[in-house]
């Protein structure tokens, strides 16, 4: 099945048939999620949110993919009739799930370091393993047009036997080591952007900019993403943390500490993530960190600009409640955060929401025709999937996605890292590369070895 939708298509099948959805799932005693991932190849993905829900997934029994302007709404169709004729009532967390994300912006095209990686993309995985604080699922899909149940059966008994041969635990690997980083953008060059950044501010046309650099890291050795994420579990617990590999050729991951949207029926949970600081070396030190976060003018100006502008989108959706503004500490850095709830009118599909929040000022910036205008004229590098939305959504439409932050993608022994910062009328240029420099912290740490 294959839909033109001007620039954008939707693939439901890997073949490119249509077909039905057929899904079985059995619950397994708990497994070594890195050696699932380590016996699987690509398409791979690994999901992980803050409250215990963990997603491995290999193969592809669908894919839907979309690029340009339309893209939301080509996969809103696909996903329409993917998840048109669900064959089987599984319990909730076994469900199959579709997994994926965006590129920043919708004109994005394949290219490297972001090969593999369309203007959108989501796979069913083939073979899913779900955790949460309770039980563990083996989900095995199939989607084209002669799936039927006996076969998807008769898999789910042969993946089953297969996975319970793998060793509930596998130690990780040391880390890759860095032999070598380089700046796309030198310390001259960024102070030149932020002044052209804050210049154009001050003409009147732009509020706020989220400027970005890369910085490309040769490794010692060839990466193995699944014990990074391990490392980063540990040190980053309260974070996201994702994998998606749709080819051999790259993959994307990351730690994000923010969430983009988390839709359950009608209940939409979104946040302000904006504004850093360092973490102190002593609690004293900490905490004067923290109050001059909150007591900032500039900061608290660049996090009101998020605040607002995701009430202003979600208004039109529903009824919108902004909680108390607090401090979000993560081990390197802390950051303003500004929880937002808000119960829909009507239903909506995930997607929907992704699509009225992406990009939040937190990542884009204020008009967003003029900042995204400005980080093209600005970066010299290719954003691709860093800074939009990654995450999954289900049959019902209900999903999660976080902002892919705190990402690097790779390709055996070479990884790009990404960070961004805000910049507002009084940006500092050299106070806003301190706080980027901060912002690689946390993968470059699970690269460095020990
Ligand atoms: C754009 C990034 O961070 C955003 C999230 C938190 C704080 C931010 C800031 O202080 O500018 C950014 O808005 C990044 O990590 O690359």
């Amino acid at each position: 099945m294959t839909v033109s939708h001007r620039d954008s298509s939707v693939i439901a099948a890997p073949d490119g048939e249509g077909g039905t959805l057929v899904s079985r799932a059995r619950e397994l005693a708990d497994l070594s999620y890195r050696s699932f991932l380590a016996a699987h190849d690509p398409p791979r993905i690994h999901w992980a949110a803050p409250d215990g829900l963990e997603i491995v997934g290999g193969g592809a029994a669908a894919r839907l993919r979309a690029a340009g302007p339309d893209r939301f709404d080509a996969l809103r169709e696909g996903a329409g009739r993917l998840f048109s004729a669900p064959d089987a009532d599984l319990p909730s967390p076994a469900r199959p799930r579709a997994f994926g994300g965006f590129a920043f912006h919708a004109g994005h095209e394949p290219a490297p370091p972001w090969e593999g990686f369309p203007a959108a993309e989501f796979v069913v995985p083939r073979v899913q393993l779900t955790r949460t604080d309770e039980t563990t699922w083996l989900t095995v899909s199939r989607y084209d047009p002669d799936a039927d149940s006996e076969a998807v059966e008769a898999e789910l008994d042969r993946v089953r036997s297969a996975l319970t041969a793998h060793p509930a635990m596998q130690p990780s690997a040391a880390p890759p080591g860095i032999a070598s980083t380089t700046r796309t953008t030198p310390r001259e060059e960024w102070t030149r952007q932020v002044r052209a950044a804050t210049d154009r501010i001050a003409a009147g046309d732009l509020r706020k900019v989220v400027l970005a650099q890369a910085l490309e890291v040769e490794l010692e050795t060839a990466i193995a993403i699944p014990d990074v994420l391990e490392r980063l579990r540990r040190t980053y617990p309260e974070c996201y943390r994702f994998l998606i590999e749709p080819t051999e050729s790259a993959s994307f991951f990351g730690a994000p500490p923010e969430r983009l949207v988390s839709l359950s029926g009608r209940q939409v949970e979104t946040e302000a993530l904006a504004g850093s600081a360092a973490r102190g070396e002593s609690p004293e030190e900490d905490h004067e960190l923290m109050t001059s976060l909150l007591e900032s003018e500039k900061i608290q100006h660049e996090q009101g600009v998020v605040v607002d502008t995701i009430r202003e989108q979600l208004e039109p959706l529903g009824e919108v409640r902004v909680a108390e503004q607090t401090v979000r500490k993560l081990a390197t850095i802390q950051h303003l955060r500004t929880p937002i709830r808000a119960e829909l009118t009507d239903d909506e599909h995930v997607l929907s929401i992704v699509e009225a929040l992406h990009p939040t000022p937190a990542v884009g910036g204020l008009p967003p025709e003029e900042a995204w205008e400005t980080i093209r004229g600005t970066e010299t590098f290719e954003r691709g999937w860093y800074a939009a939305p990654v995450g999954w959504f289900d049959a019902d439409g209900n999903g999660e996605f976080a902002v892919a932050i705190r990402s690097g993608v790779a390709s055996d022994d070479l990884v790009t890292l990404f960070a961004g910062n805000g910049i507002v009328a009084d940006s500092d240029p050299d106070e806003e590369w301190e706080e980027v420099q901060l912002k690689y912290r946390a993968i470059l740490d699970a690269l460095a070895a020990e």
